[in-house]
């Protein structure tokens, strides 16, 4: 790292260009240093199979990582739901700044809602989570697996193709696109997935303390967000699915506890599996405790099934 600058890994993909953008200028701005974006193309962004058959593995973090081991780069930001859960030896996650809007958006034809969507309407979606809970919605949808980036999908509402698709509210939101939402779908029916709408900053674990760089990250981490996050990735943990698991969940601070919402569906709609509970014990541990004892609540009914079903 030379002096006064700090060089930060991205995707190429403008979603990934953008929210690195903010990342970096805000830790930037913390750190008095000035970042460097420096692209790296990903697994995820060359192969053209079906998003569902590939998740969990990390397609989309793997490269970046190599560059963070290599010292290539010294900050790695990450879409946090991309990231798998397991913790990789020599990096850390040194900062999960204030989440985005962490709901799914659908965004259909002429200003439609999913209730209003015609009888056999044509939904787009490469996601099992999103799947089994507009499935279990609308069974009379007809669903088509769609993938690529925000802007592709986007098109591919048009007269003839699809009549709608379902996207993440907080990737629209970054890029100016939420004219396109014409319903932010509520928690109460269709939940998010594990850590929808936060940036994970990963560093080395060799990063000193007490560098400027450190401090900067230190001042963009945002605790409630830390909180809400592990306790929806320690229930992705204890299911042992992945990103694209038909695992929903929804995190967030309320009236100062957390509360923890949790579905797992079977993808075909036929079976929703859903648990809330909450803790007044506001630490990462405890946080992560209330994500297993849900996870633990629902393998005992059989969730195992379902959590390992994809399309
Ligand atoms: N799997 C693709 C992906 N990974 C991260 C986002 C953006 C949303 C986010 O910040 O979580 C998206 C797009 C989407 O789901 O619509």
């Amino acid at each position: 790292m030379s002096e006064g600058t700090f060089k930060v890994g991205t995707r190429g993909s403008q979603l990934a260009m953008t929210q690195t953008g903010y990342a970096a200028d805000a830790v930037g701005a913390a750190a008095g240093m000035t970042p460097e974006l420096i692209t790296v193309r990903t697994e995820g962004d060359v192969l053209t199979g079906p998003l569902s058959q590939m998740g969990g593995t990390g397609v989309f973090a793997t490269a970046l990582r190599a560059r963070l081991l290599d010292r290539d780069v010294d900050l790695a930001v990450h879409s946090l739901k991309d990231l798998p859960t397991a913790a990789v030896p020599g990096l850390v996650i040194a900062a999960l700044p204030e989440r985005e809007d962490p709901r799914d958006a659908l965004c259909a034809r002429d200003g439609l809602t999913l209730d209003e969507l015609p009888q056999g309407a044509a939904v787009g979606t490469g996601s099992p989570r999103r799947v089994a809970q507009l499935r279990a919605l609308r069974p009379d949808l007809k669903i088509v697996d769609i993938r690529g980036n925000v802007g592709t999908r986007l098109n591919r509402v048009a007269p003839g193709d699809l009549d709608a698709v379902v996207l993440a509210a907080s990737g629209l939101k970054r890029l100016g696109l939420e004219g396109r939402v014409t319903e932010y779908m509520d928690p109460e029916r269709m939940l998010p997935a594990p850590g929808q709408g936060a940036l994970a900053l990963e560093v080395s674990s060799e990063l000193a303390e007490d560098s400027p760089l450190a401090r900067g990250l230190a001042a963009v981490d945002d605790l409630p967000t830390r909180l809400a996050v592990s306790a929806e990735r320690a229930v992705l943990a204890r299911l042992e699915a992945g990103c694209a698991a038909p695992v929903g969940t929804y995190g967030r601070m309320v009236d100062g506890d957390l509360h923890l919402d949790v579905v797992v569906a079977n993808p075909d709609g036929t079976e929703v599996m859903r648990r809330s509970e909450a803790t007044d014990e506001l630490s990462v541990e405890a946080a992560k405790a209330l994500g297993v004892r849900i996870a633990d609540e629902l393998l005992a009914d059989g969730a195992d099934r379902l959590a390992r079903l994809t399309l």
